[in-house]
């Protein structure tokens, strides 16, 4: 089902000033696409990620998700799921909990619910874990089962900050394969950081890289790969430049 692309991501001359750093953003992140944003460390990809989700305000601008105007809603109320670094699980909640919170904040689960759950689990390699607490899990495991609330969120935007890091080589390719098949399966609009080239190309249609608080390259993935003449993007890509 890939019909389901309604979901495009607006930065409209969004401006934001955090201390000494400054961003200015002005972008379309493309509905039903998968679109990296890569660039050097503190050059603001967190940031955008937060100003799409709703945990940062711009100063000025607006951000757009689907053609509505989100300035106004908490990101409790913006139509995104979340898989950021902290992953936010609650502590006292088993693994089953915290992803059926996924589908329902006050755990109201039909059968139909727990099915998904429980399918969410296998296909991130959790099956067994269900009764598990966060705290007995490893680094990636936690990782994993916030991917899987995600999983199951079925919002139209889905937003990942650097979700496999934490991951070994192998699950971190097999953690992407498996947002490939959801993004074919569900069409939804996913936007993900990564600092890994080969994960970049692995995934993603259009690239975003960003450079001291602004966009340097805003395009396809075939565009990008071409644009070493961009310093930054040629140290990103492992050319030595010149
Ligand atoms: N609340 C804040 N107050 C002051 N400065 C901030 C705040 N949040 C972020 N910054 C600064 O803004 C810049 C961009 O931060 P951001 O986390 O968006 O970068 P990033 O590209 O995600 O970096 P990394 O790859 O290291 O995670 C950094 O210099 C950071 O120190």
């Amino acid at each position: 089902m890939s019909g389901n692309a309604t979901g495009d991501i607006v930065l409209d001359g969004v401006k934001l000033r955090l201390g000494d750093a400054g961003f200015d953003f002005d972008c379309r992140i493309g509905a039903g696409r998968i679109t990296a944003i890569a660039g050097p460390s503190g050059s603001g990809k967190s940031t955008l990620l937060n100003l799409i989700a709703g945990f940062e305000r711009p100063d000025s601008g607006r951000v757009l998700i689907a053609g509505e105007d989100v300035g106004g809603f908490a990101p409790g109320k913006r139509p995104v799921s979340l898989v950021f670094q902290d992953n936010n699980l609650f502590a006292h909640l088993d693994v089953f909990t915290n992803v059926g919170l996924g589908i329902n904040p006050a755990l109201r689960l039909s059968a139909a619910d727990r099915e998904a759950v429980s399918t969410a689990l296998s296909r991130v390699g959790l099956a067994g874990y269900e009764k598990r607490k966060p705290a007995t899990l490893s680094g990636g495991e936690r990782q994993r089962a916030a991917f899987a609330r995600a999983l199951v969120r079925r919002k139209p935007v889905m937003l990942l900050d650097e979700p496999f890091a934490a991951l070994d080589p192998g699950l971190r390719a097999s953690m992407a394969d498996l947002l490939i098949d959801l993004h074919r399966e569900t069409g939804a609009t996913i936007v993900i950081v990564s600092h890994d080239p080969d994960e970049v190309a692995r995934l993603a249609g259009d690239v975003l890289f960003l450079d001291r608080g602004g966009i340097v390259f805003d395009g396809p993935h075939a565009e990008f790969t071409e644009r070493v003449d961009i310093e930054v993007i040629g140290r990103f890509l492992g050319h030595s430049g010149g």
